[in-house]
């Protein structure tokens, strides 16, 4: 290794005295001033683990859904997947070290590793639309080249866009050409060969307003559309030309604000969607007659996807194993559907689309998505051949063409990771499919009223969770408190955990009406903050203000 390299360019990235992070829920993510540094070792790291693959991994520079003044990274492993966990330990060693351990540190993960120093090594680098993610990225290609990595900059790229690529590559192109281009040909066709097979796809079902975060997916979706068929009308809002990026919208705010974003207007049974800052959540709703909003959230489109495949394994007789895996977050209604009512078996993992993944590849074919719209479909190998043979060598027309449905379902799904532009393709081409409004796919369950909280403390370690993170373990005493809580409500639920991506914890409740779900997380954000350290003001009950009529209706922070 040359060390002086590694030294010389390290020098141009120093980190700040005393500044301590964790690769989190999504990998590292704060303020952007105090992330050169990070993003330097994250370049340094990639060749290590490249090298070790013998394969090409990617870094991202993105923060998601975080507000426009912070980045962050991630590493993206060989076959498109987030960064194995024994990684992600290096990974936070490496950014906390001191300038002068970053040699040993470095060395002691070759060896404990066996990574080959001589091994051709190469990174694939994409990054948002954030003001400070260019400059971020240049840390990277630092990092990179000190340690004698290849590497190819994708510039401006959604966060699936990068893992698709990387997984292209990693498969001699199997999965597909890894460019940008190649990922728009290969989703726009298969998204054309599906909807052919629809029989009535009225103008008007497919036709959807999209607010773009004012992130990178307005961006890509400029650039796809001229690949996509005419009968799927988007309308763009919230391009990132005017306002500022996650700023009152994007899938995130609307997710836990249960409300609309910011400039996009809705008319009555209009299907909308929203995207997050770098294009790997999606929600859909609806504002109905009365002007009420709905939200169809992650729960839902795990539900649609679902029901669809389903459907279709059944038509072709075959016996393949499906599971949909969730988090805590997921509605009850959701669960108590899938697994009644559908009749497929539910998993719940702890928070973050890694856990689900790693569920999701045990099944046949395991639908994931977390609450807030993050997730997709995988399919395994042997379930992906057995499908592929059908569509082609099949006899009889009514299961060859039902195995061709899921082939192209299989082509339209970014199986590497979550992704907006490819879930928005598979949900219009299920509800053109099966002839469904948006109001009816809401309707297929009744969520829970549910509220989502942040609390402040001081340090949000204290809080150890158990049971896919629906109990808390330490401190002492909070969850009976919060058992004792929940108690007082019918058909309720609560749970605390730390964030894995904010200084916060998050509470989330549910019960049988908005009062009683937003007066439960309340009163557990109230013992959380009595019993686990809580800083600043004890927290307020909030307003529910749903009118965007309301002077307070933008403002209404107190809610998360
Ligand atoms: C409740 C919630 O939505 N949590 C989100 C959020 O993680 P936290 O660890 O809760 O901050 O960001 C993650 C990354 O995007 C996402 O995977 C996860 O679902
Ligand atoms: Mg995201």
């Amino acid at each position: 290794m040359d060390f002086e390299a590694v030294a010389k360019y390290s020098a141009l990235h120093l980190k700040p005295a005393g500044l301590s992070l964790q690769y989190g829920t999504a990998g590292f993510r704060t303020k952007a001033g105090h992330l050169d540094h990070v993003m330097y070792r994250m370049g340094l790291l990639a060749v290590l683990r490249s090298r070790q693959t013998k394969s090409t991994i990617g870094v991202m520079v993105t923060a998601s859904h975080n507000p426009e003044e912070d980045n962050g990274v991630k590493l993206v492993d060989p076959l498109g997947e987030m960064l194995t966990s024994a990684w992600e330990e290096y990974a936070t060693r490496l950014a906390n070290a001191e300038e002068q351990e970053i040699q040993s540190i470095l060395t002691e993960i070759c060896q404990k590793e066996a990574v080959k120093l001589h091994q051709y090594a190469s990174v694939f680098i994409g990054r948002d639309t954030r003001p400070s993610s260019e400059k971020l990225s240049q840390s990277v290609i630092d990092g990179v080249s000190a340690l004698g990595g290849q590497y190819h900059d994708y510039g401006l790229v959604t966060t699936p866009q990068l893992h698709y690529m990387v997984c292209c590559q990693n498969t001699q192109e199997h999965y597909g050409k890894a460019t940008v281009e190649g990922y728009y040909q290969k989703l726009s066709k298969a998204f054309g060969e599906l909807t052919k097979q629809a029989s009535s796809s009225g103008d008007d079902q497919m036709c959807l307003k999209i607010d773009c975060a004012n992130g990178i997916g307005a961006l890509k979706l400029k650039e796809m559309e001229r690949n996509l068929p005419k009968k799927l009308l988007i309308h763009l809002y919230n391009d990132g030309t005017k306002e500022k990026l996650n700023h009152l919208c994007g899938a995130d705010f609307v997710k836990v604000h249960q409300k609309p974003p910011l400039g996009l207007e809705i008319k009555p049974n209009e299907r909308c969607c929203s995207f997050d800052g770098d294009a790997d959540r999606i929600v859909y709703y609806y504002n109905d007659t009365a002007g009420h909003f709905h939200l169809v959230d992650g729960d839902k489109i795990a539900t649609l996807i679902s029901t669809f495949i389903k459907e279709l394994l059944m038509k072709i007789g075959q016996t393949l194993k499906m599971a949909v895996i969730q988090t805590a977050y997921a509605n009850g209604s959701s669960t108590r559907y899938l697994e009644e009512t559908m009749k497929v078996p539910v998993h719940c993992t702890k928070t973050g689309v890694k856990h689900l993944h790693h569920k999701a590849q045990e099944f046949d074919i395991g639908v994931y998505f977390e609450a807030n719209g993050h997730g997709t479909v995988l399919f395994s190998k042997a379930a992906e051949e057995k499908i592929r043979h059908m569509a082609k060598e099949e006899k009889e027309n009514q299961k060859r063409e039902a195995a061709k449905m899921l082939e192209n379902t299989i082509d339209l799904i970014n199986q590497t990771v979550g992704d907006a532009i490819s879930d928005m393709l598979v949900i219009e081409a299920i509800l053109a499919l099966k002839g469904l409004t948006v109001q009816q796919w809401d309707a297929i369950y009744t969520d829970l009223p549910n509220r989502q909280l942040k609390v402040k403390i001081a340090d949000r370690r204290v809080i150890d969770t158990t049971d896919a993170e629906r109990r808390a373990v330490t401190p002492a005493g909070l969850q009976e408190k919060i058992d004792e809580l929940v108690k007082k409500y019918r058909v309720s639920r609560a749970f605390v955990r730390p964030s894995g991506t904010e200084d916060v914890v998050r509470v989330y409740s549910e019960a049988d009406t908005q009062e009683n779900a937003d007066s439960l997380a309340h009163e557990v954000s109230l013992a959380v903050y009595h019993l686990a350290g809580g800083i600043g003001e004890p927290p307020q009950p909030s307003l529910t203000i749903s009118s965007p009529f309301d002077p307070n209706y933008h403002h209404n922070y107190t809610l998360s």
